[in-house]
């Protein structure tokens, strides 16, 4: 596991992490989210070395991360960092060397993972010639070369369209399963919400929540049902202890009103979804009846 523990780090007057802690388990695929702004991209420089925390540690399988250890990482930061003039297959070799692989093992994983991305076939052009999209699959490729025990990519599907989207996250879902713990930053809430296991949401450089996935929508959505009868079912406002968010014909969603508190929770109390569950029965068909999960782009907007 990686610990980042109270980790703060200003510039000057801005305090751009503040006291931030989090753990990145080992196979898990963890999403890091939060505003321009909020403090992503400096915290994944701090936990791989390239800024110095004010305070606060990093450490990996309990040991503090030292440089040796960061060798061992596979970063893609925000700033992408590929030689233009350079070929495809080149340039991912030779940052696998620098990585301390030899000759044949950083051919064989270099096409390896040109074949796993799709972009094989750019092996021998430069990459300015490439699509940008193209280019951050070679840069994908340039952070996973020398097989990294923990992976940390900054925005590593911005630019991408959906068939890469897919690519890249079977790519990245291979290594989490093979035991790596990875972080990822990323803009798009429902890849974020559909790749990840765990989420860190962080606002103003603050930790503002984190668990799993579906822990964080457990605990963040108001109790909400969604209710499909045969006919009308505004009869559902009238129900106490209960606020109607939309009603479009036979369907309802409702809302417990605050204070109010879902069947089961309390010891033996009924809660209200059950009242419009049996008055929904005693006047007819029930076609469904489920509690609404939140989004996590709903989530976001509450908390950031
Ligand atoms: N080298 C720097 N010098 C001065 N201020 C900086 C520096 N790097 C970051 N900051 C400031 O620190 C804060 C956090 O920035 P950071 O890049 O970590 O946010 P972010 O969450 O990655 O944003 P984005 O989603 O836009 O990439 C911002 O106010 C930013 O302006």
């Amino acid at each position: 596991m990686l610990q980042v523990r109270s980790v703060s780090r200003s510039f000057g007057e801005i305090r751009a992490v503040d006291d931030v802690s989090f753990d990145v388990k080992s196979g898990r695929m963890t999403g890091f989210v939060g505003a321009n702004g909020s403090g992503k991209t400096t915290t994944m420089r701090v936990i791989l070395g390239v800024l110095a925390a004010d305070s606060g540690t990093v450490s990996w399988k309990d040991r503090p991360v030292t440089q040796s250890v960061r060798q061992r990482f596979g970063y893609m930061p925000e700033e992408r960092g590929l030689y233009p003039k350079m070929k495809v297959a080149e340039q991912v070799i030779y940052l696998a060397r620098l990585h301390g692989l030899d000759r044949a093992t950083a051919h064989r994983q270099t096409h390896e993972l040109l074949e796993q991305l799709d972009v094989a076939e750019r092996a021998d052009d430069p990459v300015e010639q490439l699509s940008l999209g193209n280019q951050q699959r070679v840069q994908i490729a340039a952070a996973l070369v020398h097989d990294p025990e923990v992976l940390i990519l900054d925005e590593p599907f911005s630019g991408l369209d959906p068939l890469a989207i897919e690519i890249v996250l079977n790519v990245l879902r291979d290594r989490a399963s093979r035991g790596a713990p990875v972080l990822f930053s990323s803009h798009q809430l429902e890849v974020v919400e559909r790749l990840c296991d765990d989420l860190v949401i962080i606002s103003n450089g603050a930790v503002a929540a984190s668990g799993s996935r579906d822990q964080l929508r457990t605990r963040f959505g108001p109790p909400r049902y969604e209710l499909v009868v045969g006919d009308d079912a505004g009869w559902v406002r009238d129900i106490p202890g209960v606020r109607l968010v939309e009603l479009d014909g036979a369907r309802a969603v409702f809302d417990l009103d605050d204070g109010t508190e879902a069947a089961g929770v309390v010891s033996g109390a009924p809660g209200p979804e059950q009242a419009v569950l049996q008055s929904a029965v005693e006047r007819g068909t029930v076609r469904s009846f489920s509690p609404v999960v939140p989004s996590l782009a709903e989530i976001f907007k509450e908390l950031v």
